[in-house]
């Protein structure tokens, strides 16, 4: 069977259940060879990331260890002194695992919502599949899509299968997830001096607390 690897990039500021939701939804779905973390470095579409890399990756470890799912990292992106755009990095994967492995990027529905943001967004298929998780507030209906998108999806909506069968370019909405957390809302909490405890994995929390993170 083709070798196959699902991506997770994001900014983890911090890392959540929800994060954690969507990757062991894919990993369930997909049995893909490798499940991969991709840390943002600088995403151009935030104003700036809370914490360091390595706070981030520190936890990151923390809440994938906690829920039992091996993850690798890769750390291109942190790596990249400018902003980071996902096409570079699918690219560089591309490169790295050759043509035919199945690559498959996953993001949560409020990403696909604004896809045609995205830097060269119509070139992410041609280095890989995209896996869409749905988001409590975020519609994954073609309507509520930009149209560029949902024309997209039209083309390239497939089972799951495959994704594991081919390299790219399909696009597989995995709509019964219904996590409604977000880390906005966790850091917003631990401002507040709150602990989001149902929010996030209580060794995570100990890390934030320990390091003193998200005061301000
Ligand atoms: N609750 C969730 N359900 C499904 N996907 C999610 C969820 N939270 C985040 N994701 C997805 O995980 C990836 C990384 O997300 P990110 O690190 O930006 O978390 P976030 O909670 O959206 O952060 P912020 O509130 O700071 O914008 C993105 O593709 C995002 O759509
Ligand atoms: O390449 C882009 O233009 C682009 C625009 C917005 C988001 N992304 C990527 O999408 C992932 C989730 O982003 P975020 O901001 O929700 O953490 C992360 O890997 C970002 O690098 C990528």
């Amino acid at each position: 069977m083709t070798f196959c690897v699902a991506l997770l990039g994001g900014s983890f500021d911090p890392v959540h259940h929800g994060h954690v939701a969507l990757a062991t939804l894919f990993a369930n779905l997909l049995n893909p060879d490798q499940l991969r973390v991709v840390p943002a470095g600088s995403p151009w579409q935030k104003s700036g990331l809370k914490t360091s890399a390595e706070d981030r990756m520190a936890m990151l470890g923390l809440a994938f260890g906690e829920a039992g799912l091996p993850v690798a990292f890769d750390l291109q992106e942190v790596e990249r002194t400018a902003p980071t755009y996902t096409i570079d990095t699918l690219r560089n994967v591309r490169a790295e695992l050759g043509p035919d492995a199945s690559i498959v990027f996953l993001m949560g529905a409020d990403q696909l919502q604004q896809l045609d943001s995205w830097r060269d967004w119509r070139q992410l298929f041609d280095y890989a599949h995209i896996g869409v998780g749905a988001r409590p507030g975020f519609d994954l209906a073609n309507a509520a899509l930009p149209a560029a998108v949902a024309e997209e999806l039209e083309k390239r909506r497939s089972g799951i299968e495959q994704l594991r069968s081919a390299p790219s370019g399909k696009v597989y909405l995995a709509e019964a997830l219904a996590v409604d957390i977000s880390a906005t809302q966790i850091r917003t909490a631990l401002q507040r001096g709150e602990m989001p405890n149902s929010l996030i994995s209580p060794v995570v929390l100990d890390y934030i607390q320990q390091h003193k993170l998200y005061k301000r």
